[in-house]
């Protein structure tokens, strides 16, 4: 059994962390390597900087994991302009989740729903001057390409699904492990998404979108999950 760091030391990272790039406005787009094991798998958050809480938790899950039983690769912020801004959309207004380099990518722009409480999906955001044309894709394309995960998770919210297209045995865990639902897709079409390019390059990735839960809830009711998901072999 793993001995996790005391809760009095995880106020700072001891993990290695490596630079995979620059966002549109300069900031250093950072990843945390896996430090044991094979066939390692990659999970990432904050592609929406309007959906943190699972930035927070998937942070305090690795921030209480010794470095040396990282068995995965870890992306915090996957667009940490829009993090830092509290914006869905990186600094250009473009949503990195539809300005992947798909067959189905759309110049037409996209549009999101402002929040739970909102009827429609009437915000919109642009999905860049062509597929690709965003730094932050360019840079966690070319990662994705090097590093070769096995499987990759993908955080979002507010939907409270598990999207697994795969219908894995990792996206029935995490379901279980979250008492949410298995999707095989979140319900509306998302040309471009990160998702769509992962399933062209046979790339097996699970979307998991947290319910509408704040930081402080996420990084306690789902601590032990992602401490599970970064430390155990998958
Ligand atoms: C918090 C926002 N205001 C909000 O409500 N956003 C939701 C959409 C949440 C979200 O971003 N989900 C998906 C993830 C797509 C998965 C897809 N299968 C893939 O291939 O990547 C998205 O990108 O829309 C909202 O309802 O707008
Ligand atoms: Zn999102």
């Amino acid at each position: 059994m793993t001995t996790l760091r005391p809760r009095t030391k995880r106020g700072h990272f001891c993990h290695p962390q490596l630079q995979y790039g620059k966002s549109e406005l300069g900031a250093p787009l950072l990843y945390f390597p896996a430090q044991c094991g094979d066939r390692h798998g990659l999970v990432m958050a904050g592609t929406h900087g309007d959906e943190v809480a699972a930035v927070v938790a998937l942070s305090c899950a690795l921030r209480t994991l010794p470095a040396e039983w990282l068995r995965h690769h870890v992306i915090l912020a996957v667009n940490p302009d829009g993090c830092q801004l509290g914006l869905r959309a990186n600094a250009r207004g473009v949503d990195l989740n539809r300005n992947f380099a798909t067959g189905n990518w759309q110049p037409d722009g996209s549009v999101y729903r402002w929040n739970s409480a909102a009827e429609e999906r009437d915000v919109r955001l642009g999905t860049g001057s062509e597929a690709g044309s965003e730094a932050e894709t360019r840079a966690l394309s070319q990662l994705v390409g090097e590093l070769r995960p096995s499987w990759i998770v993908t955080m979002h919210d507010p939907l409270a699904c598990v999207e697994d297209p795969d219908n894995s045995e990792l996206g029935k865990w995490l379901a279980r492990r979250m008492g949410l639902p298995l999707v095989t897709d979140v319900g509306y079409a998302t040309p471009g998404s990160f998702g769509t390019w992962c399933t062209e390059r046979k790339l097996p990735c699970i979307t998991l979108e947290l319910p509408p839960v704040s930081a402080d809830v996420a990084s306690e009711e789902y601590l032990e999950t992602f401490i599970q998901l970064l430390g155990d072999p998958a």
